[in-house]
């Protein structure tokens, strides 16, 4: 790490997602990531932030062993990529784009399919499948819609059902690709409350996100992608409007208010690139608390 701006206070990480200096160059030429570098611990929810482009997508791909890597290497729980989803320990919540909704699925189908890296050859479903399933849909409050075609959820639904399809599977490692895109406040707040209850049980979880106003919330780390990694480290210390200047350039909408308490007027910086907003007061990132009450821990 020569970069002073990556942050060496977040070397110790124990055994989760390590990835080190990792190039991904497209059949086409093009290279989507250059020489990143970030160690994640496990129990701990990170956030992955940057710009349309900037590789967050690609970063996951490679994570998943969808695409080589032309440098570097990824360890996921001490393993190579390949040895690691052999055995299934890596899942998948994809972003609602990438998904085709007229496919006539119906959702405990779609939870299944996470139970198909435990399942043999023939695919045939036993009690313990059937019981993790039910498990996971529970545990997301969609355990009513099970017999319902997924096209005809709504958008939060729909993101709920792809999350139980992660905890059928079991996933040590969850992968989040823009998991809070069109969702109201109250969904939002129940996935943050699932994201943090993973967490306690010692799982990876790496978020991509726009809603730079969440990640203070629930998020312990943060990794700023640029087509490289910018900053990694505790979201306390690299979630900073500098960094975040830094990373975005000129593209995030930028406001400075001037507020007044008692009398004195100070100043509330509030940084959006799209979504919900992160207000920054003398320079810290402020944290709204959550519909229910909760505050987040970290
Ligand atoms: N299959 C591909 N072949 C060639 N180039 C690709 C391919 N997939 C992505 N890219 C390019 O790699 C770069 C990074 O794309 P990626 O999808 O990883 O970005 P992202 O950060 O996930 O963006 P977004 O926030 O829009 O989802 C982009 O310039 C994109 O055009």
């Amino acid at each position: 790490m020569n970069d002073p701006f990556l942050n060496p206070a977040s070397s110790d990480t124990g055994s989760g997602l390590s990835v080190r200096s990792a190039t991904v160059t497209y059949r086409n030429g093009h290279t989507a990531l250059r020489d990143a570098t970030f160690k994640i611990p496990a129990g701990t929810i990170t956030a992955l932030v940057g710009v349309n482009g900037s590789g967050k997508s690609t970063l996951f791909k490679a994570i998943m062993g969808f695409v080589g890597l032309a440098g570097g290497e990824i360890s996921i729980l001490g393993q190579p990529v390949n040895a690691a989803l052999k055995k299934n320990v890596v899942a998948y919540v994809p972003q609602s784009e990438d998904i085709d909704w007229n496919f006539p699925v119906l959702v405990e189908d779609v939870v299944m399919m996470g139970r198909y890296g435990h399942m043999n050859m023939m695919r045939l479903a036993r009690a313990a499948d059937h019981e993790a399933v039910a498990a996971a849909l529970a545990r997301v409050g969609m355990s009513d819609f099970r017999n319902r075609q997924i096209g005809e959820l709504s958008g939060g639904q729909k993101k709920r059902v792809f999350l139980a399809r992660a905890l059928a599977q079991d996933g040590r490692v969850i992968l989040l690709d823009e998991p809070f895109t069109g969702v109201d406040v109250n969904t939002e707040d129940a996935i943050v409350k699932l994201l943090r209850s993973l967490r306690d049980e010692g799982r990876v979880m790496l978020v991509s996100t726009h809603n730079l106003g969440s990640v203070p919330e629930f998020c312990d780390r943060t990794v700023l992608l640029n087509r490289t990694v910018l900053a990694y480290g505790p979201t306390v210390e690299i979630f900073t409007q500098a960094n975040l200047e830094k990373t975005f350039g000129g593209v995030l909408r930028h406001f400075v208010l001037n507020e007044s308490e008692g009398g004195k007027p100070r100043a509330l910086d509030v940084i959006t690139d799209d979504e919900r907003a992160v207000i920054f007061q003398d320079g810290q990132a402020t944290r709204r608390k959550s519909s229910s009450g909760d505050e987040d821990r970290s």
